[in-house]
């Protein structure tokens, strides 16, 4: 299988690696582009010791690419470039490589680009190529990567902290500008340098209390009792911190997995047009989606970069006049509950005297549920062109806003005509907004599931544990153990305390392959 530059080629590669804690591990290769799809290019990446016997074992050449330096090369099948082959060089295509050199890579390792020509038949040829290299028995071990084999060479190689590659996995899978804009901000030095001083906080925390294990005999009790008390202070503060910057975590989680409005109304007031009316207003992430209950259709929009859930839910017929009594209370709370807002559709095309009370009836029932469920709500008019007399709605409006529209936006619109959506629109980002970011304004932070929760049931319960083990007087021991689960939390959180490959198996599976 090896061509008569072989030995060459692997004593370049030996002179031109620097090493990497990942050296000896395989050579790994993957498409890092969408696989089975058509496209102008397509980017197939390689990373480990073996990338350089892969650029010249399939180009033919033997020098070594000028790293960080695009180069056009034919790519040919390697059995075809053997100088024992009989076969005619077999073309594959025409790329471009980019090679990066350990450890100024991605990975940290020797790693290769190519560019090549997308579609299924180039990259599968190229694919196949680079597999039939693999040669254990001559110690070239090459193979296609894992989900996230990439970057977790790169946290090996100590490039990246754990946060920093979720963040960039979180980067590629951003649907909106305002999930973009808050990741990119998250994973700024900031957040990874609290994390830092806290750890570093705890520590000398312990430290302390270690000396007063070690030294406690030769310490006047008094002084014990102070220097416990001032650690217990100092812990004090870091939870505070920590609490705060959860909460913070929690609200903006709201921007990641979407804000979800729910349509509230009677049968035809308009909850499917209103629907149909942001949909094509607003940029759909994907089409309708059917909800778990036949009667529900969730779709998934982007208005003003907030990712939004609309959850339709089908009006009811039941004999009742009252609008959420014919939705059915129980619907009508269930939606309430599952949805951050809600929106109440009214039909104002029908309002005639005696249905006055039915509307008012209707806000002051949903308001109720709403209040009770701590959630949003807002108001719509619908049908506002079938309102011919212009002092009627504007009295409508009026008389509404003065009853509820200091907490609860009433919003006219049509669905027919498009007026009022774009009110209707601004009103929701507002909401959207308050929703996400927390009252000191301070700006929302989109991190993983897994940093919230190793800061929920590993730092905080560290540190609330040793709080209440000094409060009630517990081994010093015992309590300095607590401490220790919190550092040992926040060293989970970046990776420093990863001593374990179930984590890294956890995060890593969660990318994609190429990444
Ligand atoms: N003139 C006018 N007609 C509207 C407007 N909005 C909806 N309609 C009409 O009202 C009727 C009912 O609208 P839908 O959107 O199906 O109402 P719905 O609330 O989804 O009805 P259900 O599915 O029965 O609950 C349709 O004929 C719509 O074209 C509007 O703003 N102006």
């Amino acid at each position: 299988m090896f061509n008569r530059n072989t030995s060459a080629i692997l004593n370049n590669i030996c002179y031109y690696s620097t090493r990497s804690i990942t050296e000896g591990f395989p050579t790994i290769y993957a498409l890092s582009t969408p696989p089975g799809q058509r496209s102008a290019i397509a980017i197939i990446r390689i990373s480990g010791q073996q990338s350089l016997h892969v650029y010249q074992s399939i180009t033919g050449n033997l020098s070594i690419p000028k790293p960080r330096t695009a180069i056009l090369k034919n790519i040919y099948e390697p059995s075809s470039l053997l100088a024992n082959s009989k076969k005619k060089k077999n073309l594959i295509d025409s790329s471009l490589f980019l090679y990066f050199q350990s450890p100024n890579s991605f990975t940290g390792e020797n790693l290769l680009e190519i560019h090549c020509h997308g579609g299924k038949a180039v990259t599968s040829a190229i694919l196949k190529s680079i597999q039939s290299l693999n040669d254990p028995q001559r110690g070239v071990e090459i193979r296609y990567a894992g989900p996230g084999e990439f970057s977790r060479r790169a946290f090996q190689n100590n490039k990246f902290d754990l946060t920093e590659l979720e963040s960039i996995n979180q980067l590629i899978e951003a649907e909106t500008e305002i999930q973009r804009k808050c990741i990119i901000s998250s994973f700024t030095g900031e957040n990874n340098l609290k994390f830092e001083i806290w750890r570093q906080d705890l520590i000398k925390c312990v430290a302390n209390l270690t000396a007063i294990i070690d030294f406690g005999e030769d310490i006047e009790m008094s002084d014990v009792d102070s220097l416990v008390n001032k650690v217990k202070a100092e812990i004090t503060q870091i939870k505070v911190q920590i609490e705060s910057f959860l909460n913070r975590l929690k609200k903006s989680r709201i921007l990641k997995d979407g804000i979800k409005i729910s349509l509230i109304g009677k049968p035809n007031a308009g909850k499917s047009s209103l629907v149909n009316c942001l949909t094509s207003n607003e940029t759909s992430i994907v089409s309708d989606i059917p909800g778990t209950t036949r009667d529900v259709v969730d779709s998934y929009l982007d208005i003003d970069g907030y990712k939004v859930i609309l959850t339709d839910t089908a009006g009811i017929r039941q004999n009742s006049t009252d609008i959420i009594e014919k939705m059915g209370i129980a619907k009508a709370l269930k939606s309430i509950k599952s949805s951050d807002v809600s929106l109440l559709i009214i039909d104002i095309s029908e309002e005639k005297e005696e249905e006055e009370e039915e509307i008012t009836n209707a806000i002051n029932n949903l308001i109720e549920l709403s209040e009770a469920e701590d959630k949003r709500s807002m108001i719509i008019l619908n049908k506002k062109d079938l309102v011919n007399d212009e002092d009627k709605m504007e009295n409508i409006t009026e008389r509404l806003t003065k009853s509820f529209g200091t907490k609860y936006p009433i919003v006219p619109v049509s669905c027919i005509t498009g007026d009022g959506i774009k009110d209707l629109t601004d009103m929701l980002t507002k909401e959207f907004k308050t929703l996400s970011e927390d009252l000191d304004e301070s700006s929302p932070i989109l991190m993983s599931q897994r940093v919230t929760d190793i800061l929920q049931n590993d730092v905080l319960f560290g540190i609330e544990s040793f709080i209440n083990s000094v409060a009630n007087e517990k081994d010093i021991v015992m309590a300095t153990e607590d401490l220790n689960v919190a550092i040992d939390g926040i060293g989970k959180i970046t990776g420093q305390a990863v001593g374990v490959d179930e984590i890294l198996d956890f995060v890593f599976s969660k990318f994609c392959v190429g990444k």
